[in-house]
């Protein structure tokens, strides 16, 4: 049997329903059910990071705040840590950190170090241990020049930073990042990247993290879960998704001059541009006999294979989903 270092998140066949009503006429209105989580089963180990993607609408904010225990599930089981999240929102609230990238929780006319200090006392944080997290990250996430800022006059990815920061000062055992990224520039988000991989490797913080960006997950995740409405569609490791549907592979073709579109079985051009063709085929097939082929029957001055994108092959996974639901 698993025990709770393998089940530290536990989702298990939970479903949440929202009663949406709207007012159709004069006196009337329609009721309708919308299944924004529709039996979802997971679970998270302790010290894993994983992230939690699909499109807009798929559930995944629903899924996050039942985590938190601000919403309450319409069915299933829910435990972090031991905890049922809607029973015990308080008690939880000291185990766990959530960072909503959309939203800020610092005061926004107050300067950085003053939302820490309320923080300090709301979270009844013993002092030695509030300096010591926010000595870790003033240092890491880079924050020394900005304590006496208020958050209104910070960055986006300034004040990105001070709210990560915010989550992890008492201590959360486990962190929900939603969208942690978005909006930030190249710079800002690898720091952010940064942080998070040594925060997991070095204190071994459980993370669930939701993105549209298809990078973060690349870069900090090694399991993925896909959701789509309110289902879960694919929960392992992020190689594997690139097998999910019938993904593709490239073969970018550099002919000597421009020829009609070339033949070879097995692969189908999908583009042409000057003497530089684009071959798709099977991404579970072999590249070697259709360059073989090329190479025998065409010019052929170069060749490189192009693996599938996640993006692409999320984007593959929907459109094969909504073509098999007709
Ligand atoms: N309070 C609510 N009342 C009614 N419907 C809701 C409520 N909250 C969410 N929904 C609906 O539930 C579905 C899932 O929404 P949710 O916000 O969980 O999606 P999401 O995956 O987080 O999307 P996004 O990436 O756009 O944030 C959507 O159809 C949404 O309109």
């Amino acid at each position: 049997m698993a025990g709770l270092d393998d089940d530290f998140i536990l989702v298990d066949g939970v479903e949440k329903v929202f009663d949406v009503r709207k007012k159709t006429g004069f006196l009337r209105r329609e009721r309708r059910e919308v299944r924004a989580v529709d039996g979802i089963s997971f679970s998270v180990a302790r010290g894993e990071m994983v992230g939690y993607i699909g499109p807009n609408g798929a559930g995944k904010s629903t899924t996050i705040k039942m985590l938190t225990g601000i919403l309450t599930p319409s069915g299933g089981r829910l435990r972090v840590a031991g905890i049922e999240p809607a029973r015990e929102r308080t008690r939880l609230a000291r185990r766990i950190g959530v960072v909503f990238g959309q939203r800020t929780t610092l005061w926004w006319d107050l300067p950085l170090i003053d939302s820490y200090r309320l923080m300090h006392r709301m979270y009844r944080i013993p002092d030695a241990r509030f300096r010591a997290n926010l000595d870790r990250c003033v240092e890491l996430l880079d924050l020394g020049g900005l304590l006496d800022v208020p958050v209104r006059q910070l960055s986006l990815g300034q004040r990105m930073r001070g709210d990560i920061a915010a989550a992890l000062l008492h201590d959360p055992e486990v962190l929900y990042l939603d969208e942690p990224t978005i909006g930030l520039d190249v710079v800002s988000k690898a720091k952010v990247r940064g942080f998070l991989r040594d925060l997991n490797a070095e204190s071994g913080t459980t993370v669930l993290l939701t993105t549209h960006d298809l990078q973060d997950i690349e870069q900090l995740c090694r399991r993925v879960m896909v959701i789509d409405h309110g289902r879960l569609m694919y929960d392992g490791a992020l190689a594997g998704l690139h097998e999910v549907g019938e993904s593709e592979r490239t073969l970018v073709v550099d002919l000597a001059r421009e020829l009609p579109e070339v033949s070879v079985a097995g692969a189908r051009v999908v583009r042409v541009e000057g003497p530089r063709q684009w071959l798709a085929f099977p991404a579970s097939a072999s590249a070697a006999p259709l360059v073989t082929e090329l190479a025998a029957s065409y010019p052929v001055v170069d060749l490189s294979v192009r693996e599938p994108d996640i993006e692409a092959v999320i984007a593959q996974m929907y459109a094969d989903r909504s073509a098999a639901l007709g």
